[in-house]
């Protein structure tokens, strides 16, 4: 972990790095191999050839990327300021053209982008409007309090009758014009109170407009709620810490991990499909694991991880060791993948062990959303019958929704009495099992590389567009 010290250190270097050379495109082009691998992010040009073998997000990545802007892929990923730190110790000159800070190769993606837009016409929209009715609302108030206490002032000092009987020998016009001050009186606070209630009930529709000015208690109204980036409590580039509430082993070496949001009412703020970094300090190294919790902005308070510690698993075993109470640090959201309502017609899914988590936010939102009716067809591939994660819940949605839910189970090493599939994935099961090949169908895979690779060469085959190395919203195979 970098300390504030190291920071400031790193901070000071990079202000002398800022004098490096400027080197021009041709020139960062010809460093594009696994021995010479230059990249460009923010205008700023890095030497990662001997980072490749550390990077968490694999050396494969940064090949894909070599010699070229790699500035929308680095930000698609959300990466934290850790690795804007580590980057500074690759630096090797300046992209010519670029500005002073980079922001001349800067580029922000189309989602991005619309997402800023959209905030602010909200708040130009709303911002006058909210006020507008606060003012009323405040004058309506203060004219009801007033009229109401003046009734009240009247009507228990007997002012009224006092005046009419002692004092003035009332006349027949004089008792009238005393009742009609009242009435006025009356009415005019019984009026003023039921626009009081009226402008607050008014108001508070108003909130409807926009799904982050509810209170974080209102936000999770239904899963199309996973459309919209809720205001909730992860930071994509900062780790916070939050509190290990309960662990479960489910079953061999699965394991369950539940941590605390800061309040019962706090909201993730998890768009569906995407997925969290943990990190831990684990002899002395920092090590970056990625996990798509199984709770999403519908449960308050919490989130929820399902996973697989394996003997020699350093994330895993650590979370294991990890006691109640003890904290872990999360950031997120990351990842390409924002599920959108019918965002497609028809999406197929292969799955492959623990890969099933980050499918399963997007089956429970799909399942759980009446209002979507995107078709899903799984191949969940497992070695033996009890490494399969989530059945109950993944039987359940196959039951309760079989119009737009279907799974199909495959072991390696079935037992005598399984009556699903055997076996790896053929390219005959996906052509049976998986939607045809249509600009209306995805493909979603996540698993061991080994099968994402073998599952990416068939579908390939079958006629779906091959994916580029870094996973695009619009490819047709999309891989987690
Ligand atoms: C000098 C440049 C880079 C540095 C220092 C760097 C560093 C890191 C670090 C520290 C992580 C762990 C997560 C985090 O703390 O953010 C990470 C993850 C990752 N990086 Fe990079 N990175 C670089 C460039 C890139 C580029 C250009 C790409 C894409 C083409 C990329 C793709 C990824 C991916 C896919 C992950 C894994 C994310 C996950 O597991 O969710 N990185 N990188």
């Amino acid at each position: 972990m970098t300390t504030s010290s190291d920071r400031k250190e790193l901070k000071a270097k990079w202000k002398n790095e800022v004098e490096v050379k400027t080197i021009a495109m041709q020139e960062i082009a010809k460093h594009k191999t696994k021995d010479d691998n230059w990249i460009i992010i923010h205008g700023k040009v890095y030497d990662v050839t001997d980072y490749g073998k550390d990077h968490p997000g694999g050396l494969d990545i940064l090949l894909e990327v070599a010699g070229t802007d790699a500035t929308s892929a680095y930000e698609d990923v959300g990466h934290s300021e850790d690795a804007a730190e580590i980057m500074h110790s690759y630096l090797v000159g300046v992209m010519e053209g670029a500005s002073p800070e980079g922001g001349g190769a800067r580029k922000t993606s189309s989602a991005q982008l619309t997402h800023v837009i959209v905030r602010r016409h909200e708040l130009e929209q709303s911002a006058p409007q909210t006020k507008r009715l606060l003012n009323l609302r405040t004058e309506l108030a203060a004219f009801a309090v007033g009229t109401a206490g003046l009734t009240y002032f009247i009507n228990s000092c007997h002012l009224l009758p006092s005046l009419t009987v002692s004092g003035f020998h009332a006349t027949g016009s004089q008792a009238a014009h005393a009742g009609f001050t009242q009435g006025f009186f009356t009415a005019s606070a019984a009026l003023g109170i039921v626009g009081l209630a009226g402008l607050r009930y008014l108001s508070n529709a108003s909130e409807t407009r926009s799904f982050s000015s509810y209170a974080p208690h209102l936000q999770s109204v239904s899963p199309a709620g996973a459309t919209f980036k809720p205001a909730g409590v992860l930071k994509p580039s900062v780790y916070r810490k939050f509190t290990l509430q309960r662990k479960d082993e489910l079953s061999d070496g699965i394991y369950r991990f539940v941590f605390d949001l800061p309040t019962k009412y706090s909201v993730l703020g998890l768009p569906i499909g995407q997925h969290v970094a943990m990190r831990a300090m684990i002899d002395e190294h920092t090590v970056v694991r990625s996990y798509t919790p199984v709770s999403n902005n519908r449960d308050l308070g919490r989130l929820e991880l399902l996973i697989r510690v394996y003997p020699k698993g350093l994330m895993g075993n650590y979370l294991k060791n990890l006691k109640i109470g003890e904290t872990a640090d999360i950031r997120g959201p990351k990842g390409a993948m924002k599920y959108r309502r019918s965002m497609c017609k028809e999406i197929g899914m292969i799955g492959g062990g623990t890969g099933i988590t980050p499918l399963y936010q997007l089956i429970r939102a799909i399942c759980e959303d009446p209002k979507d009716n995107t078709k899903i067809s799984v191949i969940y591939g497992n070695r033996s019958e009890s490494d399969i994660m989530l059945r109950g819940k993944l039987d359940h949605y196959a039951r309760v929704t079989p119009h737009k839910f279907k799974i199909y189970y495959t072991l390696d090493q079935p037992g005598p009495e399984w009556t699903g599939g055997k076996g790896h994935v053929t390219k005959d099961l996906l052509k049976a099992k998986m939607p045809q090949v249509s600009p209306d169908a995805k493909i979603l895979l996540c698993g061991p590389p080994g099968m994402v690779n073998a599952m990416k060469n068939n579908l390939v085959e079958l006629g779906f567009e091959a994916p580029g190395g870094v996973s695009k919203m619009s490819d047709q195979i999309f891989c987690f």
